[in-house]
């Protein structure tokens, strides 16, 4: 009896992370939800050999490392070439399109956050890591654990990693930086200073209480599990239970990226998260493949980033946050 309500707890639980922090289309109430995850404690208080690493009660932290570990990552995390203007965006087209006439493109925003690897051994979550130098990062798995957007479990045998970034929504940014400034204590300059401080803590409590989220935007395994474009690999993570970005967008055409650059440009600051640019990916992962690389960037991918904000609309969000 007790271990079949556990498992099914487990079960329900899950199934109500995903819809409320993946989908953001809650379904069960907080109470209700909180009361699920009080049984599902006592339960595991009762039976501790019981507690697995997928339990959703592993979500609220409660680590406390000494230190972090050092991971290598099994293929570089690679950084992007920046270019900032529709002349440079040209230049990226002609340069592709000597090659591939018929390019088409991913446009996707830049999320201003850090970039994570997620690797999953037989269908669990085994370690999530830091870019670092992009050959060796940190080991953040206890924090990336308290991300209720992302799935301590996924259904694929085998490893499997993905990548994506860790961010600071606005809204928890601001009450933060709310909290710190009644507590008198420094404020966090921006959302990514403030994701980047958080995942850094050694007890994830910490970071179990900043209200962090994550965008999955790359499988680097993405031809050997039967894709053929980077949206068919974006569709196959989101599949799998990952929250990927809704904005992201296919264009057939340089014209129609400049168009998707101007429109992001205007909605930038209605969005709930910072973003300081839009990402630009050839679509075909052969062709991706065959471009390559120059010493640490893709000639595949380059990110637009958007003019320098004002320093006043800087300094007003800090003063009136
Ligand atoms: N900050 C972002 O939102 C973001 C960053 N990077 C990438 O892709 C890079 C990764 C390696 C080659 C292309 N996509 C993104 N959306």
């Amino acid at each position: 009896m007790t271990f079949e309500r556990l498992e099914e707890i487990k079960k329900l639980l899950n199934e109500y992370n995903y819809q409320y922090y993946v989908l953001d289309n809650p379904t069960v109430s907080d109470q209700e939800y909180d009361r699920l995850m009080q049984e599902l404690q006592s339960i595991e208080m009762a039976h501790p050999e019981w507690i697995t690493a997928d339990s959703p009660s592993q979500r609220v932290g409660g680590q406390v490392l000494d230190s972090f570990t050092k991971v290598t990552h099994q293929r570089m995390m690679l950084s992007l070439g920046n270019i900032f203007n529709e002349d440079e965006l040209r230049e990226f087209d002609d340069r592709i399109r000597e090659t591939y006439p018929n390019v088409e493109y991913v446009c996707e925003l830049k999320i201003d956050g850090l970039a994570v690897s997620l690797v999953y051994a037989d269908g669990h979550l085994d370690y999530g890591a830091t870019r670092g130098d992009g050959t060796v990062g940190e080991d953040i798995t206890h924090n990336v654990k308290t991300i209720k957007s992302i799935p301590l479990t996924i259904d694929y045998d085998g490893d499997f990693e993905v990548r994506g970034e860790i961010y600071m929504p606005k809204k928890s940014f601001n009450e933060l930086n709310r909290q710190r400034e009644e507590a008198g204590e420094a404020l966090f300059a921006n959302p990514r200073n403030a994701a980047a401080g958080s995942v850094r803590q050694l007890d994830s409590t910490i970071a179990a209480k900043r209200g962090l989220d994550a965008f999955l935007y790359m499988v680097p395994t993405a031809a050997e599990v039967g894709c053929t474009t980077h949206k068919e690999a974006l569709d196959y993570i989101k599949k799998l239970g990952f929250k990927t970005n809704p904005m992201t967008r296919v264009c057939q055409n340089i014209q129609e990226v400049w168009a998707f650059i101007l429109e992001m440009t205007e909605k930038r600051q209605t969005l709930p998260y910072e973003i300081d640019g839009i990402v630009i990916k050839v679509n075909n992962l052969e062709y991706q493949e065959r471009l390559g690389y120059t010493a640490k960037v893709p000639k595949w991918a380059i990110a637009y980033k958007f003019p320098a904000e004002e320093v006043v609309t800087k300094l007003k969000d800090i003063i009136f946050t």
